[in-house]
């Protein structure tokens, strides 16, 4: 009830007492007291039928109190008491205006006493302290009482508008088809919160909320009518604000009943807000009788505020909605709950997309410009170990460990070159340490004004694709030597004969083909693997050294001869002799050579005593021999003896169908020996590789990879890894691509590749546009984000 002042009224010549509900005394003044003849100090708080029983003129009064407080909207009722036959007291009229609440429930009323010659002086005074808008009418419906408040809300004074028809005055949007008042008339009965609007005096739309009810007197009979009216602009900016949320909104009094569902609150669960209105809100969503178990009811009870707690709600239809909630107490002044508000936010669309992502085979995981991890799905927590509660708000270089993090970060590398980075192999490390291998595709996230919001990386895990590719590669290896072409595959299936037997063996192929690789397993194979493997390369000592080197010397056989020497035929005795580069010793040596072959016998320089030697020769070359026998210059009978067995290994080109199989065993052999987290190559290297025409054969696509090892920084070697002749190296593939430091953010990152792009396009807008593939109004508003400038040009001030 609004407040009221009587007290400025103790001049007049009427009385006015207010009352609260319950029929109280709130407020008088002392012409109030001088009629009721009591003192003012006494009537505060008391209840008025005791006044009114003690004046015989009011009792009358008193039965009309109750049916009053039942009825809805203002009501009013007027009693003429006649002048008293004795006393001083003169004629009275007594009116009973009740006040409505918002629910057209009563929440107060004024009693008025006045002097019946002036009936609509006391109404006046009345009204006048009422803040809502009220007006009288006549059975004509003209307007015979318009207080302060319909003053204030209408612009119109009450001299302007008394006598005049109401919707003359009003122009309402229920004037003609729903009048209030024309409905109450008709139904007898207080019509209660009207939606309507009415017009200001300056032509202004007000929205309103109106009740209606007839003035009667004592005897029931109609006297006029009385409209009160509130200006609701306010509730309705309000509720006009709530409905523009996204969000459901809902409020509910102490016991949960909902007292407001906003529009999305409507669209969400399908309910309507007439429908839900008065409910206990626990009962409409959750089907549970309990408020208290909601968050709204634990935040009631507890008194402080929930946010985000993920549940679910039970909607029209009895499907369940995913919402994130977050409900707050109304609390007054004595911290006593007086209601709650909720707001909710329907979580189907981020579920949905949770789930999707949660089914994709690949992990996800998003970050924000300062690489925290966002969002990280189901394949990610399996992959990397790491769960989505612990991954998500922790920087993904913690998280994943990898070979790449830090100066070669993918999504750093999309967001400078504006392209996404797709099928990057690099190892990561799981949560428990353990290296893995993954693909992985990562591009920035950009939104609608292509600013970089953060970046998406997907990854594969690549370990069962690597232990399956090394399954097959085991399948065609004999010991060390790696092969699949049909050539060696016939020679491994001999080789063990070969190697068993005492014949030897001359090894034919190109340099670099694998023909040491060849000697040394055939010994390892044979009988003699237990003696001696001793390799001389003939070709790369000077003759008289080469004898020295494989029959020995006695002391005093030369000048620097001072002692005794053992030569390599005797080191070897009892094992294998491999001589590399057989078509390179001189023909003096192959004499001598041919003798220890036919007689398995030999002389030390400057001795004439025969040696024994027990030795299997095999030798090597890459020199055509049959040409070299025919042009002279290799023995025949040599020739004839060391070829007993003759191994010939093709030339790589002549085989890249083992190139695969060759590649995966060096990078083994080089993550071993290099501890460097290396896992493969990547196809397209593959590929390039096997295009490649190799002169060196196996030993230079060995030094090819152990190049790329130092290229490469982790994971699978690219082609960017190989050296220039094999791969084109681009600038954006060096291994500091672009002199990225570690700690860097999206901003630094977006701003060094702004700028390099703008110097390496001599600051031509244009061309950095087309090369950044960005707007111009993207360029130019980066550009003054980032404060970059043409170093060539003077800056303001230094000109
Ligand atoms: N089939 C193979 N599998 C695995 N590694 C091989 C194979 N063939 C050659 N290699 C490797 O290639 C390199 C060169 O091989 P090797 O020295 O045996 O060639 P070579 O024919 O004796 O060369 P050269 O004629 O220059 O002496 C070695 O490191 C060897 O281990």
């Amino acid at each position: 009830m609004p407040e009221t002042d009587l007290n400025s009224f103790d001049d007049l010549e009427s009385g006015y007492v207010t009352v609260d509900s319950n029929w109280c005394i709130t407020s008088f003044n002392r012409k109030a007291c001088d009629i009721l003849g009591i003192d003012g100090k006494d009537i505060l708080g008391r209840h008025c039928r005791e006044i009114f029983y003690n004046d015989k003129r009011f009792s009358a009064i008193c039965s009309q109190l109750e049916p009053l407080t039942r009825k809805k909207g203002s009501n009013s009722v007027q009693l003429n008491l006649g002048s008293p036959t004795t006393g001083k007291k003169s004629a009275i009229s007594l009116r009973v205006i009740t006040l409505p609440g918002q629910n057209g429930m009563m929440v107060g009323a004024i009693i008025s006493f006045a002097d019946l010659s002036e009936p609509l002086a006391a109404s006046r005074l009345a009204l006048n302290s009422i803040a809502e808008g009220v007006f009288t009418v006549d059975h004509t419906r003209r307007i015979t009482s318009f207080n302060s408040a319909a003053e204030k809300i209408t612009g119109w004074s009450e001299t302007d508008v008394i006598g005049k028809p109401c919707k003359s005055i009003f122009h309402s949007s229920i004037c003609h088809s729903t009048c209030a008042i024309a409905e109450s008339i008709l139904k007898k009965t207080a019509i209660a919160d009207r939606m309507a609007y009415i017009l200001s005096k300056e032509g202004h739309s007000i929205p309103v909320k109106v009740s209606a009810a007839p003035l009667v007197d004592l005897s029931d009979r109609i006297v006029g009518w009385v409209e009160t009216f509130r200006d609701i602009t306010d509730t309705l900016q309000h509720e006009m604000i709530l409905d523009a949320v996204a969000d459901g909104v809902f409020t509910v009094d102490p016991e949960g009943r909902i007292t407001s569902f906003n529009a999305a609150a409507e669209r969400i669960t399908g309910w309507k807000g007439s429908e839900v209105l008065g409910k206990i809100c626990s009962v409409v969503f959750f089907s549970s009788p309990s408020v208290t178990s909601c968050a709204l009811g634990v935040s009631m009870r507890e008194k402080r505020t929930i946010v985000d707690y993920e549940t679910f709600i039970i909607g029209k239809d009895g499907f369940s909605i995913p919402v994130s909630i977050s409900a707050a107490p109304f609390l007054d002044h004595r911290n006593e709950v007086l209601g709650g508000v909720e707001t909710f936010r329907d979580n189907t669309f981020r579920l949905q997309n949770e789930l999707i992502l949660d089914s994709v085979a690949d992990g996800v995981f998003t970050v924000d410009r300062n690489w925290t991890i966002t969002s990280f799905n189901l394949a990610a927590e399996l992959i990397t170990g790491w769960s989505r509660e612990n991954a998500v708000g922790r920087n993904c270089s913690e998280v994943f460990q990898s070979s790449i993090c830090g100066r070669n970060c993918a999504i750093a590398e999309s967001l400078y070159t504006g392209k996404a980075v797709s099928n990057r192999s690099i190892t990561i490390k799981t949560r428990i340490g353990l290296s893995r291998s993954v693909s992985i595709s990562a591009a920035p996230l950009v939104d609608h004004e292509g600013n970089v919001v953060g970046g998406v990386e997907t990854f594969r895990d690549l370990s069962v694709e690597i232990s399956l590719r090394q399954q097959l590669s085991r399948r065609y290896t004999f010991e060390q030597i790696i092969s699949k072409s049909p050539a060696m595959q016939r020679l491994f299936e001999i080789m063990p004969d070969i190697a068993r037997s005492e014949s030897n063996v001359l090894i034919l192929g190109e340099s670099g083909t694998g023909k040491e690789l060849i000697a040394s397993a055939l010994y390892h194979a044979s009988n003699r693997k237990d003696g001696p493997f001793i390799t001389v390369n003939c070709g790369a000592l000077p003759d008289t050294l080469l004898e020295s080197e494989l029959f020995g010397y006695k002391a005093g056989a030369f000048t620097d001869a001072k002692k005794d020497k053992v030569g390599r035929f005797a080191a070897a005795e009892g094992g294998t002799l491999f001589l590399d580069e057989i078509g390179d010793i001189p023909q003096s040596l192959q004499v001598k050579l041919l003798r220890v072959l036919q007689q398995k016998t030999y002389e030390p320089l400057g001795s004439n005593t025969p040696v024994k030697a027990d030795v299997r020769i095999i030798a090597a070359t890459n020199r055509d021999l049959p040409q070299l026998v025919r042009e002279g210059q290799f023995r025949d009978d040599l020739y004839y003896r060391l070829n007993v067995v003759n191994i010939f290994l093709p030339p790589l080109r002549e085989r890249i169908e083992d190139i695969p199989l060759l590649v995966e065993h060096f990078v083994k052999k080089f993550s071993a020996e290099k501890g460097k987290d290396i896992v493969g190559v990547s196809d397209q290297t593959i590929a390039r590789l096997m295009r490649y025409s190799y002169h060196g054969n196996i030993r230079e696509l060995e030094n090819i990879i152990e190049y790329a090892f130092i290229l490469c920084p982790g994971g699978y070697i690219q082609e960017s890894h190989l050296p220039e002749h094999i791969g084109t190296r681009t600038s954006m593939d060096t291994p500091e691509p672009f002199g990225l430091k570690a700690g860097m953010t999206m901003e630094d990152i977006e701003r060094q590749a702004i700028y390099q792009s703008l110097e390496r396009n001599q600051w031509k807008r244009m061309l950095t546009c087309r090369e950044l593939q960005i707007s111009k109004d993207t360029l130019r508003r980066k550009i003054e984000h980032y404060g970059l400038h043409n170093p060539s040009e003077p800056q303001e001030g230094e000109k």
